[in-house]
């Protein structure tokens, strides 16, 4: 089943993002594709639904920020979306003080590991406030900067307040926060959906590795289903000696020493097992920055198979 696009439109309040959205969706109905958004705003009013015209499905997470408080809230509106439509793509505009890997975090639920893929983070920067950050609170600088980082893209926006020799040193300093995203200088955000489609890249045939390294993903997901049920010490043994730039993992695990099924939750080093009443197929989803998915493929068969040793 071909996967819906997932787009997460993140940068610091007023940089653009609603403005590429309407490109976008401008873009998307042109080509006849079938698109919703979602829309997280800090207020309890949301302002740039408008901006959404009244035959795109939306829904929109208020008053709280996706990355601490509603992430709950926008799985179960990815699960409805995907439920009552069949999409093409679905574009998140966060909150201008998001941070995107939360963002991202809460789009890869492993109930729909196989049902969405996302094409990218893109990050818009308002030229001229990149330019000025440092009059800005230190939190708000780094939290720029944090936006920057963990982009695929990131839009230079509003270029026209800039000469060409600021924009220039702009770029510069972009790709010195981070030099594996793809840096665009626009106007009004204007650019074409095929610009942000980062991960889909991954499948195009591509005679030159390093093009095809470049336009990964830089966050990347791994996703393993497990046959047989775990033994919890092999399982734990592997967390602690696992390589710390894996951020991230969710999904259900059973283990050998019990019938049930566990929802299992780990960051910032702490393993969290809750049980569930249901049963779920043992789906568990990684993130981490250059995961190597060969490798683990290999860890979590060898978890498996020490597992059964184990309990023999
Ligand atoms: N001069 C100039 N103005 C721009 C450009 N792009 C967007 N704007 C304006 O900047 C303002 C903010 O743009 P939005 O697209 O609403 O920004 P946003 O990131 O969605 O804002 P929040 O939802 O508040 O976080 C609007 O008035 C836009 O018309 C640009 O390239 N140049």
């Amino acid at each position: 089943m071909k996967k819906v696009e997932v787009y997460i439109l993140a940068g610091f309040l007023g940089s653009g993002k609603t403005t590429l959205l309407k490109n976008l969706l401008t873009e998307e109905k042109e080509q006849g594709r079938k698109v919703a958004v979602v829309m997280n705003e800090l207020g309890e009013t949301s302002i740039d639904s408008n901006a959404v015209s009244e035959d795109i499905p939306l829904k929109e997470l208020l008053n709280g920020c996706v990355c601490c408080t509603i992430q709950g809230q926008l799985e179960v509106h990815l699960q409805g979306l995907l439920i009552d439509h069949e999409l093409d793509s679905i574009y998140i505009e966060t909150t201008g003080v998001a941070h995107p890997i939360e963002v991202l975090d809460a789009c890869l639920s492993p109930l729909f590991a196989d049902k969405l893929e996302v094409q990218s983070i893109v990050t818009i920067v308002d030229a001229n406030r990149w330019k000025d950050r440092k009059t800005m609170s230190i939190r708000l600088q780094k939290l720029l900067q944090e936006q920057v980082h963990h982009a695929d893209v990131v839009l230079v926006n509003k270029v026209d307040q800039l000469s060409e020799s600021e924009q220039a040193s702009l770029v510069f300093d972009i790709q010195s926060v981070n030099s594996k995203a793809k840096c665009l200088l626009t106007r009004y955000s204007a650019v074409k959906r095929e610009d942000l489609m980062i991960n889909g890249q991954k499948q195009m045939p591509t005679t030159h590795e390093k093009t095809h390294v470049h336009q990964d993903l830089k966050v990347k997901t791994f996703v393993h289903q497990f046959q047989t049920p775990l033994n919890i010490d092999v399982f734990e043994n592997w967390l602690r000696a696992m390589p710390d730039t894996i951020y991230r993992i969710k999904g259900y695990l059973r283990f050998t020493h019990s019938d049930n099924t566990f929802l299992f939750q780990y960051s910032y080093g702490m393993p969290l097992y809750m049980k569930e009443l249901m049963k779920y197929p043992m789906t568990l989803v990684f993130i981490g920055e250059d995961l190597n998915k060969q490798w683990m493929k290999s860890e979590m068969e060898k978890i498996e198979v020490a597992s059964q040793l184990e309990d023999i």
